[in-house]
């Protein structure tokens, strides 16, 4: 079920047109800014470096760091399925790993704890409004955010957002999607309609 509903969006978000692509990442990306403006205490931010067809998220970390917040980004080790956010201050420090990954390089970079991140962006292929994904299947951000205190947020072009994600053991939602056209508090929507 996850792997179909995953492999249906991957092949529509490919399939895009370009100007719907670029008119809805510009209209996802300045509510995500408006979102930050108004949250001064979102002063660490988690983000993943995008690959196409995802989200483009590097132009939203230059904005990042334009507003003087701290820009983490995940490192993973594949044998635990655990990450680890390090800080970047510029591209440079990235490094090419594994399948499309840019991940930090530890030695150009620092360490941040869990504890330290206040706002988390987190990736993912499908979503309902009450704030459940359906990621990669490496089951990295749902280890993640068990113990993780911080916001989170998901960005998602409309072409990703489903009716039928399916809520299995360990998925935990996101407070907050941002899509084109709206912010949803997934928290009030898990709070209405009798949602279990
Ligand atoms: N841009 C971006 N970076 C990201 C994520 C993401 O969704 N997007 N992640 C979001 O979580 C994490 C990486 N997610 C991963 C998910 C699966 C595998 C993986 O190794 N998968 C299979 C091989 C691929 C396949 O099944 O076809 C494997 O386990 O061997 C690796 C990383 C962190 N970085
Ligand atoms: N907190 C956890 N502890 C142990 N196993 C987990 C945990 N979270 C997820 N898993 C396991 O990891 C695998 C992948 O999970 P799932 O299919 O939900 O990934 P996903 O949500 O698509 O990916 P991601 O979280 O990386 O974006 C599943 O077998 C799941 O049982």
């Amino acid at each position: 079920m996850k792997k179909q509903i995953r492999e249906s969006i991957i092949k529509t978000l490919s399939a895009m047109h370009p100007e719907s692509r670029g008119d809805q990442q510009e209209q996802i990306e300045s509510l995500l800014i408006q979102c930050v403006k108004n949250q001064p205490n979102w002063q660490k931010v988690g983000i993943t470096i995008s690959h196409y067809p995802e989200i483009e998220t590097r132009h939203i970390i230059e904005k990042l760091w334009e507003l003087g917040k701290k820009v983490v980004v995940p490192k993973c080790t594949h044998k635990t399925r655990e990450m680890d956010f390090y800080e970047i201050t510029s591209f440079d420090q990235l490094e090419n790993v594994f399948l499309y990954l840019q991940e930090p390089n530890p030695q150009k970079t620092t360490l941040a704890s869990k504890e330290s991140i206040d706002a988390l962006i987190v990736p993912g292929i499908a979503f309902n409004k009450e704030g459940y994904r359906i990621g990669f299947g490496g089951g990295y951000y749902d280890r993640f955010l068990a113990g993780f205190k911080g916001d989170t947020v998901s960005l998602a072009f409309t072409e990703q957002l489903r009716m039928d994600v399916p809520v299995e053991k360990y998925d935990l939602p996101v407070d907050m999607l941002i899509t084109s056209q709206q912010v949803i508090s997934c928290k009030e929507e898990r709070n209405n309609e009798n949602f279990l």
